[in-house]
């Protein structure tokens, strides 16, 4: 079977009640590819509101959780919770928990064991700075991240979607282009075949982030290995839609 595109919205620390209602309308009219999965990453503080409002067609992820059930604490969530109030997803180890959170490959591979065991699906982000593309570092970065995740995931890959986020390419404008993301989602592909299986290899959507916007997703989308987008800033506008159709 073919792997459904998945289209990630990354709403960050932005947004007030108006606006994610706003943006849930725009989306709702749409129309979106019926063809695509749509997935929206909402502040925790939220996350019930958005997932009393979305059509079933629009999945709901937070935007992090902490790696425990429950317990003291302050200020995290657990996927229990977010399961709670009804949403199925998560997005873990984006670079800025990573670069600003500091959180470190063997905490993101935690909090993604601990997410898949309480049944929540994962976009997990990778992705190398730009010194590292400079240094020659693209794979080794990429290869290292994912590999923290291959014992987290176990046999769970099916809830899984890798997003491969060059730290560069967000939010300044600079996307990658389609065949520098094309390379690193290949080279991934052959890694996870040598390393995990051929059937995770062929089966795992890897999505691509950073910059994405309706102009530039139709080259990108046409990649062969890229399976969809994370979406940041664009995310918040009405051209998410047009990124969502991009594959039509
Ligand atoms: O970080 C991103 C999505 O998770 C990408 O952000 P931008 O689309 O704003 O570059």
């Amino acid at each position: 079977m073919g792997r459904k595109f998945v289209v990630g919205g990354n709403w960050k620390m932005n947004g007030d009640k108006k606006q994610v209602t706003d943006i849930i309308e725009t989306l709702k009219k749409g129309p979106l590819d019926p063809n695509v999965e749509v997935v929206v990453g909402v502040p925790a503080i939220y996350l019930a509101y958005v997932q009393s409002i979305v059509p079933s067609s629009i999945e709901v992820a937070a935007q992090n959780c902490w790696k425990v059930a429950k317990g003291a604490f302050t200020g995290e969530i657990s996927p229990a919770m977010i399961k709670d109030i009804g949403s199925n997803w998560v997005i873990l180890g984006h670079s800025e928990r990573r670069t600003i959170f500091g959180e470190k490959d063997d905490l993101v591979a935690e909090k993604v064991a601990h997410a898949l065991e309480n049944g929540l699906k994962v976009i997990a982000c990778i992705g190398e700075t730009l010194e590292e593309r400079e240094a020659g570092k693209t794979e080794e970065v990429v290869f290292r991240q994912t590999q923290a995740l291959v014992p987290a995931i176990g046999s769970n890959w099916g809830n899984v979607v890798l997003a491969y986020e060059p730290v560069w390419a967000i939010g300044t404008g600079k996307t990658a282009t389609p065949q520098q993301a094309q390379d690193v989602h290949a080279s991934l592909r052959s890694w996870l075949a040598k390393n995990v299986s051929a059937d995770v290899a062929a089966s795992v959507r890897i999505q691509y982030g950073g910059s994405v916007t309706a102009a530039n997703a139709k080259e990108l989308a046409a990649c062969p290995d890229i399976d969809g987008f994370l979406v940041g800033g664009a995310s918040l506008k009405p051209e998410f839609v047009d990124i969502v159709n991009a594959t039509k």
